[in-house]
Parts: structure tokens; sequence; C-alpha cells
């Protein structure tokens, strides 16, 4: 359909005041018109924004109402505020309820309102699949659904086939192995867990048909066809708050609604000649491995158990000797220090889309994985650093959550199709604990498009390195080379601090430093040591348009005069 055959203009009345509808394509606006017919404020919502047309005067929370009177229509549509924090913008549901002259006036206009949201928002889904976690986080998935989320479903028309999971991976096998015919897109009500469950079985499930090997990290995997939306019900919920910018389940439900397309680059790690686990938020050694195996012994303190096991960990003063060889990615794509952010509509990200599904760009699809675990196929390109490590860490995206809102790495990028690959050199727990405090501090914030920090940039730190990788391999293991934490950490000979194997504060929180630590992958803890990785540029698709910009919220409401795109 045209968009002019979907304009429409008429007197509209909410309450007592007369207000100009208009209905262009693109837009649903209505501007108050005074006594002596002076245009006065404007409220605008973009039509992609809408959620729904309700004949009636219609409420749907606290509870649905519906009073079925000829001459009025409710519309209902997305309205953003500040989060509190500059981060990412709150989303709730706005309703406008309105009168017409006539019933066929009010019919006329329900039935463009439906049709121009169809028309410009392709990608809403119809049906869903979702999965519920009944004990992620504070256990509160099921009420946060059930009271949150369902209704908003329904006022769009979304029909949701419900699953309370019994059990771990009950989520993935069913992805792995059910008819999934009708289903548009896959949410999960949960943590950072419940996500990797539906990122496994659905890229599983797409290279299953495809007939691709997930084993082999040399094959070019084919993108997931279904959405993946987000209800964060979890603990961390890093990448809900890495991909929309706020942790709340009416923002994510909205999004999903109107059916927003965020892609979302995967790290496949891989273990001799096997698929080890997906990766997007954190493939962490040293530190965040060590984080995740205590935490586990507190799953019973919530949330909280990663702060205390934080704490526990870095009493415990550890560092670890390895390998990491890596490939870098092209430094005129962007930088990981470059203080900018990958924000909604991201134009590194938006490039990055042709690159990346233009086959002949991909010089990693050549690599064989039994030489890169012992020496580089590429000489030339691959590097190679050995050493003592305080942490290891590679990320897709920022990896920015509560709990570190600037993220792992700030300016890393969704969907660019790299990586960031940070490595924190042994230093005096002083060094390191500034460190950690930069990168989990609230206090830090970004400004428009820059990143400006209070304490001091987290990569400004001489013992530690940032890198953007295109595909690159890891190898971990116990070298006993000590020499190259002085020569590469701190340009110093090394203190007798960080020569000992002996844990700082020893004694007050563990006995004896154990010699290696462990992956953390996304919050798993993975079998193996020596790993080989490769990222995977847009492979899955999430119910989300990256960060909005909190900087540029208008302060309008409906008493201001000017209101675009449902700001309050
Ligand atoms: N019914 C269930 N019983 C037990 N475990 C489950 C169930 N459903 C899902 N799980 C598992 O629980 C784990 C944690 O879930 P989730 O991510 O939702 O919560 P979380 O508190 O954020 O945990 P984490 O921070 O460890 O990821 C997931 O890895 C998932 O596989
Ligand atoms: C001295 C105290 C230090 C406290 C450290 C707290 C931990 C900070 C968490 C930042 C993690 C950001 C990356 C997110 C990773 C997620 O994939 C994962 C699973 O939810 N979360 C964790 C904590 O591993
Ligand atoms: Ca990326």
């Amino acid at each position: 359909m045209e968009d002019t055959d979907l304009r429409l203009e008429s007197s509209l009345w909410v309450g007592n005041k007369r207000y100009r509808a208009v209905l262009t394509g693109w837009h649903f606006n209505w501007t108050e018109v005074d006594k002596k017919n002076r245009d006065k404020k404007t409220i605008s919502v973009p039509v992609a924004e809408v959620v729904g047309v309700e004949k009636g005067r219609v409420e749907i929370l606290p509870q649905k109402s519906v009073e079925d009177t000829d001459k009025d229509f409710t519309v209902f549509y997305v309205k953003r505020s500040s989060s509190g924090s500059s981060y990412g913008l709150l989303w709730t549901l706005g309703r406008t309820q309105f009168s017409c002259l006539s019933r066929v006036l009010r019919d006329q206009w329900a039935k463009h309102l439906r049709t121009a949201l169809k028309t410009h928002s392709p990608l809403r889904p119809n049906k869903l699949l979702v999965f519920i976690n009944p004990f992620g986080g504070k256990k509160k998935g099921r009420k946060i659904y059930h009271s949150l989320v369902a209704p908003l479903f329904e006022l769009a028309g979304i029909s949701s086939h419900v699953i309370v999971t019994e059990r771990a991976n009950q989520a993935r096998d069913h992805l792995l192995k059910k008819d999934l015919t009708g289903f548009d897109g896959v949410v999960c009500v949960g943590g950072d867990g419940m996500f990797s469950e539906i990122l496994h079985g659905l890229i599983g499930r797409t290279q299953q048909e495809a007939g691709l090997c997930e084993n082999d990290p040399t094959v070019m995997l084919q993108p997931c066809p279904l959405h993946i939306g987000i209800i964060p019900a979890g603990s961390t919920d890093c990448v809900c708050y890495a991909t929309v910018g706020v942790i709340n389940p009416v923002t994510s439900a909205l999004h999903i609604i109107i059916g927003d397309s965020q892609p979302l680059d995967v790290c496949s790690v891989h273990h001799a000649t096997a698929l080890v686990r997906y990766s997007v938020s954190l493939l962490g050694y040293g530190f965040y491995g060590d984080v995740l195996a205590e935490s586990e012994k507190y799953r019973w303190m919530g949330p909280l158990r990663y702060d205390f096991s934080g704490t526990m960990v870095y009493l415990s003063n550890r560092s670890y000797a390895g390998t990491v060889q890596y490939l870098p990615a092209d430094p005129l794509l962007s930088s990981p220090r470059d203080r900018t952010r990958c924000l909604s509509g991201c134009s590194v990200c938006s490039r990055s889309t042709e690159r990346l599904f233009s086959n002949s760009s991909d010089p990693g699809i050549s690599l064989n994985v039994a030489s890169c675990l012992s020496f580089c196929v590429c000489p030339g390109e691959w590097v190679s650093v050995e050493g003592r490590f305080r942490c290891v860490s590679l990320t897709c995206m920022s990896s920015s959550c509560p709990k570190s809102p600037l993220g792992l790495s700030p300016s890393a990028h969704l969907a660019d199709g790299t990586g960031d690959l940070i490595l924190v050199w042994d230093t005096h727990p002083l060094g390191f604990l500034k460190f950690l405090y930069r990168h989990t501090s609230t206090q830090d914030r970004y400004e428009h498009f820059h990143i400006t920090t209070k304490l001091g940039w987290q990569f400004d730190l001489p013992f530690v390195e940032v890198h953007h990788d295109r595909d690159y391999i890891e190898t971990v293991s116990r070298s006993g080379s000590q020499q190259h934490l002085a020569e590469r950490g701190t340009g110093q000979e090394m203190t007798n601090d960080q020569k000992t194997t002996t844990p700082f504060l020893c004694g007050l929180c563990c006995s004896k430093a154990p010699a290696v630590s462990v992956w953390n992958c996304d919050g798993e803890i993975l079998p193996s040591r020596e790993i080989l990785c490769r990222i995977h540029g847009q492979l899955v698709r999430l119910y989300a348009r990256g960060i909005e910009d909190g900087t540029a919220v208008h302060n309008c409401s409906e008493e201001n005069d000017k209101c675009e795109r449902g700001y309050t």
C-alpha cells in the first residue's frame, strides 16, 4: 500500500480539547487547536512505535478494562523517559483515548492506524515461543512475565506459547529438536545463562538445518532466522543491558512488540576438534574465571554473590602464566580506545554488514585448527603474547551491565564482526584494584558520543592492553615464564609480590594459590583451558535497537509545546 493511501486527517477530541490529527505514512501527530483555530502543542508518534489500536475506551494496566463506546478509540504507543542514569532510555506504554464525530470516522482511524503500523514495522512478531526460568536472579521470572509482559503481548495481538522450564538446558534442547514452524522469535525470561541456552539452541538448530558443522571453526556459520527477545530477570543481565541500555522488562517487551532488530556478533569457542560453547559477553580467564568458580558456592546469595566472590578473589591476589595469540582487526574500522560508543543506528556496525556478508573478505576461513593451536598459520598477521596475567578477557560487545556501567570494553561494537581482547598483566594489588574500580565504577559516564571519565579511563593503565580482533586464538597454560611480566606489564623488574606464587593476604581467604584458572564463558565454566575462538559477525538478531542516546531525551511532555517520538 502506498503511504498516500494511509494518510488520514480529521478533528479528534481528547477529553474536552480539540486536536487536529494527521496520519502520514510514518507518523501519527495530534495538535491541539484553540478556540481561535490556532495550533498549540503537537504530539508526534512514529507509526512504527504504535503498540496497538483498540476501539472504545480501553485501559490495560493495572487491569484490562474496556468501555465499548461507539465514537472512541484508544492508541497505545512507546513513551520514553530517562532511566535516571544517562545510559539508555526507559520505555513505558503511552495511552491516549480519542473521540470522533462519528462511528464511521472512528472505524476509519482504527483501520488506517492498524494498517500503517503493519506496513512500517514488518518485523513485528505474530507468534513467539517464550521460555521462563523460574529460578533465575531473584526468582521473579514468572511474576515479571505474567504481570508486566503478557498483557502487552496480548494488546499487540501477539500469541505466545509459554514454557516454564523445569531443568537447565530444557530451552536449548527444545530449540534443537522440536518443531518451530510458525514462530517469529524466541523470548527468554531470565538472565545471561538463559539467554545463552537460547543462543546455543538457535545457532545449533540453524546449522543442523543448513548441514554445517559447528565443530569446525573455519566454517562460515549461517545466521539464525528467528529473533531473540530478552526479558531481564537474572543476576547480571549483561546482554540485555548492553543491547537495550536498561534492565527493565516493560522496555524489553516493547522492543519485542514493535519488532526491533539488532544484529549481534557471536564468538565460537573450540577445543581440539570440537565446539565448546558460544559466547557474546565475556570469555574471561583469571580474575573473571575465578570469580565465577567462587560464586557458584554462594548461589544462595543471589545476584550479590558476584560482588562477594569478586572481593574474595581480589584478596587472593592471583595471576596466571599463559600464552595468547590473536589476529588483529583492521585498525581503520574502529578502535577499542577511541572513546566512542556503539549506539542505536551505529554507523560502524551498519558499514560492517556489507563487509561481513561478502564472502571474499574473510581470510579467517582458511585457518587450520590443528596448526593454530601450536603456531601461527598466518605469519605476519597473528600476534603472540606470553606472560603472567591478572585476567585475559574477550568480548564481542561492550558487556556493560549494572555492575560495570561502562563495560569490559566501553567502545566495543555489537555487530562489527570483531571482538576486543583485554590483557591485564600481573601488577601490584593496588594497581589491579584501580583497574577493577575504574571498570566497575558507576561514577564514570558517557556523554554525547564520547566517553568521559572522572576516575580515569580503565585502559589507561600501564599493565592493561586492549586489542581489536577479527579472529584469534588463545592458549593458556602454565609456562612458568614470569619475566614477561616485567618486560611488558610495567617496564620494570618484577617486585617480590609479583614473583611469588603465594597469594596476597594468604590465610585470610585461601590457603594455596592454584596454578591455573578456568575460563568464564558468559557465566559458564569451560572444561578446557586451551581454546581457539572465532568471531562470527552478526550471527544472531535480537529484538532490540542498541542503546538510545540518553542525552537526546527531550524534556517534553503533553504539557510542552513540541513533543517528538513520544519522549516524556
Ligand atoms: N528450571 C530450571 N532449573 C534449574 N536451572 C535452570 C532452569 N531453567 C534454566 N536453568 C539454568 O539456570 C541458569 C541460570 O539462569 P539465568 O541466567 O536465568 O539466571 P541468573 O541468576 O542470571 O544466573 P547466571 O547469572 O548464573 O546466568 C541457566 O544457565 C539455565 O541453564
Ligand atoms: C573488588 C570487587 C570486584 C567485584 C567484581 C564484580 C563483578 C563485575 C562483573 C562485570 C562482568 C561484566 C561481564 C558480564 C559477564 C556475564 O556474561 C556473566 C554472566 O552473567 N557475569 C559474570 C559476573 O560473570
Ligand atoms: Ca563486536
